[in-house]
């Protein structure tokens, strides 16, 4: 160590730690220090072990490296050993485990940031401007996956899920996360899987409301945290598999009509009171489901007006589902008025044709209520508007729609129980995280693209994007730190 921090580095010649970065922030956070790119090193290792290297950082305790695969050129090997004993102003260096280094080969090269972590946190801090960051993943090396066939077809073996219940595989073999990675992800995952635990036991997970979130136990009412929450669920889908097949089987009938029975569904609602519905519809409706449905899911007026005007005189023996958990969302609200303006220059009463599915007391429930609609069905307060597809949301127009919603329930449990797996490589939603934070370098840096190969799925991107949308784009996290 000695002889090393005798030596002027490169390093140290060519860059000069700004004021800001001294001393560091004032809490238990990692930081990167971002180095101008054309900071040239001789050996990273070397560098950053020698504290001459580093004044401007008082207490270090782990010390890893983040760099672009760009920047390593090839030469020289490091191996752990040569790093792990180090120690930089009398603490321990061991942020960088030997995997990282040790099949890596660093010769001359640009590094532009050094993370220091001492904490889940990570700070970055250039020699611009001081900036933060949460979640980045540290000494995550980003190197070509080895596309030699052999190594390819044993990482397919090692690393693919297959469910084969559910008929579902995930191979992630193609995405070159290292074992590093996932090592370093894995005390995350398990904090994830507790946190996972707690939330279907009851616990608050919307703090801002004081709400749980819970519709997992729609298909699974036995797990609801108690009796109460458990019979509503079931008495709610008892009341939706009658209320649909006394339509379909003709018992509740339309106002006199020449078709005698319900022959279509029109859905009025918008985000996630329509694209679970729209996407269902799509993937799994009979291909003569005994009623069509169609949706009104937008307020341009040029598509309330098409939806009508398709109906023609099937206005008549149409089903009219309004759907809002609010009750109060005024596009939702505007394509009700629509079609009620519709029904009553058709001379049609409109509540004897009309079903609301709200919460209990919401505007559009008293209006249903008051208005003596045909039926009204509960939206529960600890279900997510975007993940309301197995609630009465879902449900009522599936079994309109004649698809088998016992079946479609116990789908969704066995999968529910495939992602409760706390074990990365056992959990395929644990995988796909794994892979997209790997991808997106945990801060999403790229996009998702969801390619449906098979035409039925092809409502699933819609669907899937407004449910990582509303699930993920927060402007704080649970601690209430603004998110970037
Ligand atoms: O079900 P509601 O209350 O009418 O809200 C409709 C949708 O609007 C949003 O609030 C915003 O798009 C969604 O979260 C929700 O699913």
């Amino acid at each position: 160590m000695a002889g090393r921090s005798a030596t002027p580095s490169p390093l140290t010649s060519s860059f000069t730690a700004p004021a800001s970065l001294s001393p560091l922030p004032p809490m238990e956070a990692p930081a990167f220090v971002k180095f101008p790119l054309t900071t040239r090193i001789r050996s990273p290792l070397h560098d950053c072990a020698s504290p001459s290297s580093y004044p401007f950082l008082p207490s270090i305790r782990n010390l890893s490296f983040s760099c672009t695969s760009s920047l390593i050129s090839s030469g020289h090997s490091f191996s752990h050993d040569s790093f792990s004993d180090r120690s930089v102003n009398g603490l321990p260096v061991s942020g960088c485990s030997s995997r990282s280094f040790s099949s890596d080969t660093f010769s001359y090269g640009f590094i532009n940031r050094l993370a220091v972590s001492r904490s889940r946190r990570v700070y970055a801090v250039s020699d611009k401007s001081p900036e933060t960051f949460d979640n980045v993943v540290l000494s995550k090396v980003k190197r070509p996956l080895d596309m030699d066939p052999l190594s390819l077809w044993n990482r397919y073996l090692d690393w693919l899920y297959q469910h084969k219940d559910l008929g579902l595989y995930v191979d992630v073999s193609r995405i070159g996360f290292t074992d590093e990675f996932v090592a370093q992800m894995e005390p995350r995952f398990q904090k994830a899987f507790k946190a996972m635990e707690d939330l279907e036991a009851g616990a608050i997970a919307n703090p801002d409301e004081g709400r749980m979130v819970g519709h997992y136990w729609l298909r699974a009412p036995h797990l609801s945290p108690n009796q109460y929450l458990q019979k509503q669920i079931v008495d709610s889908l008892d009341r939706v598999r009658r209320f649909a097949a006394d339509v379909v089987n003709g018992k509740i009938k339309p106002p006199p009509c020449p078709a005698e029975r319900f022959t279509q569904v029109l859905s009025i609602g918008i985000g996630g009171s329509a694209l679970g519905p729209e996407f269902v519809a799509e993937a799994l409706a009979p291909d003569n489901p005994p009623l069509k449905i169609r949706f009104i899911d937008n307020t341009d007026p040029a598509g309330i007006d098409r939806q009508i005007a398709q109906l023609g005189p099937e206005l008549s023996s149409t089903l009219v589902l309004v759907i809002s958990k609010s009750g109060g969302t005024p596009e939702t609200r505007n394509g009700l008025l629509e079609v009620q303006k519709a029904f009553r220059e058709k001379g049609l009463d409109f509540a004897k044709q009309g079903v609301a599915v709200t919460q209990e007391n919401s505007l559009l429930d008293n209006t249903a209520r008051m208005e003596g609609w045909l039926a009204r069905f509960p939206m529960f307060d600890w279900v997510g508007g975007r993940t309301s597809e197995m609630s009465a949301v879902g449900l009522l127009p599936a079994a309109l729609q004649g698809i088998n919603i016992r079946e479609f329930l116990q789908g969704a449990a066995e999968m529910d129980k495939a992602t409760r797996i706390p074990v990365m490589k056992e959990n395929p939603a644990a995988l796909l995280a794994l892979c997209w934070y790997w991808a997106s370098d945990g801060v999403g840096s790229k996009d998702m693209v969801v390619l449906p190969y098979k035409d039925s799925l092809l409502l699933f991107s819609r669907y899937l994007q407004q449910l990582v949308m509303e699930s993920l784009g927060k402007e704080y996290d649970l601690d209430g730190n603004l998110v970037r």
